[in-house]
């Protein structure tokens, strides 16, 4: 395949590498430096972008793809709020969209237990459960995607929650993400339930950013061919 990288930082140097051992080619890389040069780029020369950037340029990166026919897989985190936007640009365009806050593998399979967990325990209300997530002091949002996805996956089991607060827990009736940022932490979440008497914890912790990249990759070869919106759950079978 083709892959044109949009974002040559962390994750997009992570990707490159695994996709050229794979065989792939890189059509293109695009950064702050070149970003203007994203025009050069349609399905004559890109069969797949894969987009790691920043809260700030995920949707406009992400619009052009779709505009232009491109099948777009995006991993960045913080721009949401215009989710909906670019599911309506997909299917106006009859195009191809994956997104997924975290493309681990294992953190996919930690989304399953953590859905299951939730659904037993909010049946016992002397637990109160809270989120954390670690991660490296280069991060610009907070909280992460992946704790916002983990945040949503314990709500669907508690009505009597209010959706989630970030690094507030004065609220009781808000679920509270806690944000920790340390030097060279690649990404850890924990989700705890928290009695007078004991305490439950499930978590996920990365060694290093290949699962992230190894996932994009994944999700990359499966969409190529593909038309319509999709996430993990879709690739997995979760
Ligand atoms: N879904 C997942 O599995 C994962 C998601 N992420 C998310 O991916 C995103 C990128 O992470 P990471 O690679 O670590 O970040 P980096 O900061 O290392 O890299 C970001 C890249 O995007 C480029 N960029 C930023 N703004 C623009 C712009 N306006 N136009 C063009 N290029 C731009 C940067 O260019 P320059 O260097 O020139 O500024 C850089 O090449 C984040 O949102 C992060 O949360 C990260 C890991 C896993
Ligand atoms: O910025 C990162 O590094 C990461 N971002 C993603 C997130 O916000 O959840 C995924 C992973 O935790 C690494």
């Amino acid at each position: 395949m083709r892959i044109l990288l949009i974002g040559y930082g962390k994750m997009g140097k992570t990707i490159e590498q695994m996709a050229l051992a794979k065989g792939h080619q890189i059509a293109g890389t695009i950064d702050h430096t070149n970003a203007e040069t994203l025009q050069n780029y349609s399905p004559a020369n890109t069969d797949v972008a894969i987009e790691f950037t920043h809260p700030e340029a995920a949707f406009a990166n992400i619009s052009y793809c779709l505009t232009q026919g491109i099948p777009v897989v995006s991993g960045s985190t913080g721009w949401l709020d215009r989710y909906s936007e670019a599911v309506d640009l997909c299917q106006e365009n009859k195009g191809a969209f994956f997104y997924a806050s975290n493309y681990s593998v294992g953190v996919n399979l930690f989304f399953h237990f953590n859905e299951y967990i939730a659904s037993k325990m909010q049946a016992y209300r002397d637990y109160s459960v809270s989120i954390r997530e670690i991660h490296h002091l280069q991060k610009v949002d907070k909280p992460s995607g992946t704790g916002i996805t983990t945040a949503e996956g314990i709500l669907a089991s508690y009505p009597t929650l209010q959706g989630w607060a970030a690094d507030d827990n004065s609220n009781k009736s808000k679920l509270n993400i806690i944000s920790e940022r340390e030097p060279d932490v690649v990404g850890t979440h924990i989700v705890t339930y928290e009695s007078e008497v004991d305490k439950i914890e499930l978590g996920h912790i990365a060694h290093s950013r290949s699962g992230f990249a190894e996932g994009a990759l994944m999700a990359a070869e499966w969409l190529k061919d593909r038309q319509g919106v999709y996430g993990m759950k879709d690739m997995l079978n979760l």
